[in-house]
């Protein structure tokens, strides 16, 4: 892996959470940094944008437009524009390629409507198509402040899980806003399953809910022991060196897992192809055979 190699990040988190303030803090300090980052706009309802994009698919699709267009209300208008958007997915990437030898870090923001990534097509399309060029890490942001009850920690986090199954790529969950609340209560819920369980007690006496949240918890255990967390701070800059470690070490896991991983499938895929393609011409010979009145051993 050579050190110039870029890296694409796909910024996914709920409406609010602090993706595009966020994307302006890397941003500026990349700028710092001397390495200039690519920024790619996938927010077609975003009204203004504090950072100038490379590429914005606003000048492609205009969103009001295709909502009046397709009779559709807000989510999807914005559903339907990125959707119209992935047709041009090939341009970006060629125009990515093209920058690849001077560019290390792409940055990509993406709309608050995060089930683009849990269940649509195109959600599928950009994240496979950007992870099968370059190393690809998917930073789920959180707003840390609003994530401090139990309840709407273990919610958030049934979304990361979501996205991180449906994606399979390297994945990093940025505690954002710590300005306001740290993330060290997060770290203890996740490394300390009993700390988690106090915390639920605290919150309300036994009922339903409680005990239902225990088991999701219990299942949610699994999960954390594999998850990447950092802290960081879109409004002071804090927690960027820790961030950018931690992107660092999701691309070593793009290269030991994902990649060959991914490797192993296409070949399959070929392998299985390769079969489909055998098995037709053996039926067209036959069929060729039966009609010219021969019988042949298959
Ligand atoms: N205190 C504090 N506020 C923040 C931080 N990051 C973002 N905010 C604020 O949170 C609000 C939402 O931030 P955005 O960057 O627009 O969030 P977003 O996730 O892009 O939102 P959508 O585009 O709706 O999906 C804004 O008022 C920001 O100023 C942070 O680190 N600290």
């Amino acid at each position: 892996m050579s050190t110039s190699e870029p890296v694409n990040i796909i910024m996914i988190g709920m409406a609010g959470s602090g993706k595009t303030t966020l994307m302006q803090r890397i941003n500026a300090y990349l700028h710092e940094q001397n390495k200039a980052p690519y920024v790619v706009n996938l927010d077609p309802a975003v009204s203004k944008l504090p950072f100038q994009a490379n590429i914005d698919i606003r000048d492609t699709v205009d969103y009001k437009q295709v909502m009046s267009e397709y009779n559709l209300g807000p989510n999807g208008g914005i559903l339907t524009s990125l959707n119209l958007f992935t047709t041009k997915l090939d341009q970006v990437v060629s125009l990515v390629e093209k920058r690849a030898s001077t560019t290390k870090y792409f940055l990509y923001d993406t709309p608050g409507q995060i089930e683009i990534f849990t269940w649509s097509a195109s959600g599928a399309i950009i994240t496979n198509t950007l992870a099968a060029t370059y190393p690809t890490v998917v930073v789920y942001v959180v707003d840390t402040p609003r994530t401090a009850s139990p309840a709407t920690f273990m919610s958030n986090m049934m979304y990361a899980c979501s996205i991180l199954y449906k994606t399979q790529l390297p994945f990093l969950v940025a505690f954002n806003k710590t300005d306001v609340v740290g993330h060290e209560f997060a770290v203890e819920w996740m490394e300390d399953f009993e700390a988690f369980q106090r915390a639920l007690r605290q919150q309300e006496d036994e009922s339903f809910m409680n005990s239902l949240m225990h088991s999701m918890s219990l299942v949610l255990d699994e999960f954390y022991s594999h998850l990447r967390v950092v802290g960081v701070s879109a409004m002071t800059g804090q927690g960027m060196e820790a961030f950018f470690g931690k992107v660092d070490e999701a691309v070593k896991e793009y290269h030991d897992e994902f990649r060959p991983a991914m490797e192993r499938q296409m070949e399959k895929k070929r392998e299985q192809e390769k079969k489909d393609k055998e098995q037709q011409l053996q039926r067209l010979m036959h069929d060729l055979a039966v009609t010219e009145g021969k019988e042949v051993d298959l």
